[in-house]
């Protein structure tokens, strides 16, 4: 479909027997921030390599760009920009000096290419502070430029953020957000962390033991699924038969404890109490909640969570 850089279907891969990613379906659209979210070891690198040409896939098709992506190709590595491991650079050289190394081994050739790389991602050129002495932030926004010295339209990064601290990831988000926003590049991020890609992504692929649980558009996700009323009311089974027969609510589940969770945002708390009082069940407690996103993704994962 149009409007995707990156499209595959079915996308699978195995380590001999072993499937570690499994039937992925991923849709990342042009001039967005798209964040690959799952623990350690879930299969976001896998998924990264894949769509490098890194490693290959077992089974599914990849499309960069709208066209099929079957082998690396020159013109289409051209267009995107990677960082999978914490690239390595010089110590006791500058980060502009590291960066005019790795251009002329890339054959860059426009003249500015170190300069608006380094601005792009807010370091200045030509300063004299040797990269040993630079902060893990000021390492990874080298390493970002360095992935974008090509000017490469599709970004991919593989947990840009982790080790930094707040501060850092605050810096990090500002100024991926300018690539996309300034600089109409596309962004795929991975990161094991949710709040580290919050305020951040456009879109959000939940990916837990090789599957893609769940492609969503983050402020949808956090405007409609974190809300629920919870209801406490007895004879559960009659407050749930009411609920099915009565109410008409499908998306709702039951605690140990008794209480029941609606995770239909569209009914009334006051229509709840009304029909189970019309219909002899009396309402011990009712309230509308709104769920931390990180509870959000413990559910969908099946209780682990993400962090
Ligand atoms: N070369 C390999 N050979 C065998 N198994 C591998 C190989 N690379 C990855 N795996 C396995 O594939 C699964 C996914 O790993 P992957 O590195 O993609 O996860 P991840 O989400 O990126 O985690 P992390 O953030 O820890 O890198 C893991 O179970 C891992 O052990």
């Amino acid at each position: 479909m149009d409007g995707f850089l990156i499209e595959t279907e079915g996308l699978t891969k195995y380590f001999g027997e072993t499937p570690a990613i499994k039937d992925v379906d991923l849709h990342v659209k042009k001039g967005e921030i798209y964040g690959l979210l799952g623990r350690n070891g879930a299969g976001k690198t896998t998924i990264m390599k894949m769509l490098l040409g890194l490693t290959k896939a077992t089974k599914g098709t990849i499309q960069l760009f709208n066209k099929p992506f079957e082998k690396p190709e020159k013109s289409i590595l051209n267009r995107i920009g990677a960082m999978i491991e914490t690239p390595g650079f010089y110590p006791n050289l500058t980060a502009t000096e590291n960066l005019e190394i790795l251009a002329s081994l890339r054959g860059v050739i426009h003249k500015d290419a170190v300069k608006r790389s380094l601005e792009q991602v807010g370091l200045s050129y030509k300063d004299r502070k040797l990269y040993a002495e630079y902060s893990l932030g000021m390492k990874q926004r080298v390493g970002i430029a360095a992935a974008i010295i090509h000017d490469p339209e599709l970004l991919i990064l593989d947990e840009p953020v982790n080790g930094l601290d707040p501060i850092g990831v605050a810096e990090m988000r500002d100024f991926l957000k300018r690539l996309t926003g300034e600089y109409g590049k596309t962004i795929l991020i991975s990161s094991h962390i949710l709040s580290e890609i919050d305020l951040m992504a456009d879109q959000i692929g939940i990916i837990h033991a090789g599957l893609l649980l769940e492609e969503r558009n983050y402020r949808e996700l956090k405007e409609q699924n974190m809300q629920f009323i919870s209801l406490k009311a007895e004879p559960l089974q009659r407050v749930i038969q009411l609920i099915d027969e009565k109410l008409r609510v499908k998306e709702y589940q039951v605690k140990e404890d008794g209480t029941i969770q609606i995770f239909n945002t569209e009914i009334k708390t006051k229509q709840i109490v009304k029909v189970l009082a019309e219909n002899g069940v009396f309402v011990d407690e009712v309230c509308r909640h709104s769920d931390t996103l990180e509870d959000y993704f413990k559910k969908i994962t099946g209780g682990e969570g993400i962090a």
